[in-house]
């Protein structure tokens, strides 16, 4: 695979919310947005192309996605590819990546994490792999892990309750608050996924959580409290996200940071946010 410090970056898929956002950002960088992105079955059946900033994205459909990326790596040497799509797809789009040889950013949460790196890994490709992408988001969670690591169990005894909120599409739980609780329970306060409260309903959002009516389709609102055994003492750590582009340019600075690795043969090929955050990526 050739390699780029602009390359041209593919976004599947621009027919979602995440990934057209990301496809924006990629035209509004001054980087080349390749003009095809792999779709869900019904879409591709039902729109032949979205448009990007004014760009016909042509569709493709799962079943053509084979014979279509032969043509983008001879049409597009150095392509980078952006995965947001759906946790029921996104281990078989990593596998089918990583058979490709094509460097690839995966924003989707969700699916098999476990298998999702076990097949980024056996693959030869680049890989950025984060549930999270906005990077002062990663950069509070990176300063969690850090703490973790360096005071294992100073928070022992204590309560965690964990609320996020989002768009009432979301099906899935964050992968950000699934993350965040991994931290804390190296803390000492482990809680389960199952525990994290999920706010979809719009009413306790604007009303109770103070979510701008104009963003409720597209929001991420998570507050994580800390009680103490006696109730004596507290924590509170929120992050509030309104829209979509805090993802976005995240994500355009994870692409040129793989293709840069890739540019320069790194031995490491599989990166997380908190890389992209540690070499200064940020444009
Ligand atoms: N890492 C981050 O910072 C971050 C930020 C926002 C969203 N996300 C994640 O991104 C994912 C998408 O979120 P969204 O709000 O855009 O969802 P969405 O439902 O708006 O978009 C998902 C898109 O995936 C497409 N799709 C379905 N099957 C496909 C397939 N086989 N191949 C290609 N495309 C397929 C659908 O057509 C749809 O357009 C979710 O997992 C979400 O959690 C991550
Ligand atoms: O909008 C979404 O969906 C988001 N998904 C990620 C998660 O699951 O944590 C990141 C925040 C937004």
């Amino acid at each position: 695979m050739a390699a780029s410090s602009s390359p041209p970056i593919m976004v599947n898929s621009c027919t979602g919310k995440m990934g057209h956002a990301t496809a924006e950002a990629v035209v509004r960088a001054g980087l080349q947005l390749v003009p095809v992105s792999f779709t869900g079955a019904s879409e591709a059946v039902a729109v032949g192309n979205v448009g990007v900033s004014g760009i016909p994205v042509e569709l493709v459909h799962p079943d053509e996605r084979q014979s279509a990326m032969q043509n983008l790596k001879a049409q597009y040497p150095g392509l980078v590819l952006i995965d947001f799509t759906l946790p029921s797809v996104v281990n078989d789009n990593v596998a089918f990546y990583a058979r490709n040889g094509i460097p690839f950013v995966v924003g989707t949460t969700g699916g098999d994490r476990e298998q999702l790196m076990q097949d980024a890994r056996a693959g030869n490709s680049y890989a950025v792999i984060a549930p999270q992408m906005g990077k002062q988001v990663v950069a509070f969670q990176a300063t969690l892990e850090l703490m973790a690591q360096q005071f294992p169990g100073a928070f022992a005894g204590y309560k965690l309750e964990v609320t996020e909120s989002h768009q009432r599409q979301k099906a899935d739980t964050s992968g950000t608050a699934k993350a965040v609780i991994a931290s804390i329970a190296k803390l000492g306060a482990p809680i389960s996924e199952d525990d994290i409260v999920k706010v979809r309903d719009a009413s306790t959002q604007t009303e109770r959580l103070g979510v701008p009516e104009e963003h409720l389709g597209g929001h991420a609102f998570h507050t994580y409290r800390l009680t103490s055994g006696d109730g004596d003492v507290e924590f509170v750590f929120q992050h509030n996200v309104c829209g979509r582009s805090i993802y976005a340019e995240g994500t355009v600075d994870a692409a040129l940071f793989l293709a840069k690795k890739v540019a320069e043969g790194s031995e490491q090929r599989i990166f997380d946010m908190i890389d992209v955050l540690k070499a200064g990526a940020m444009r």
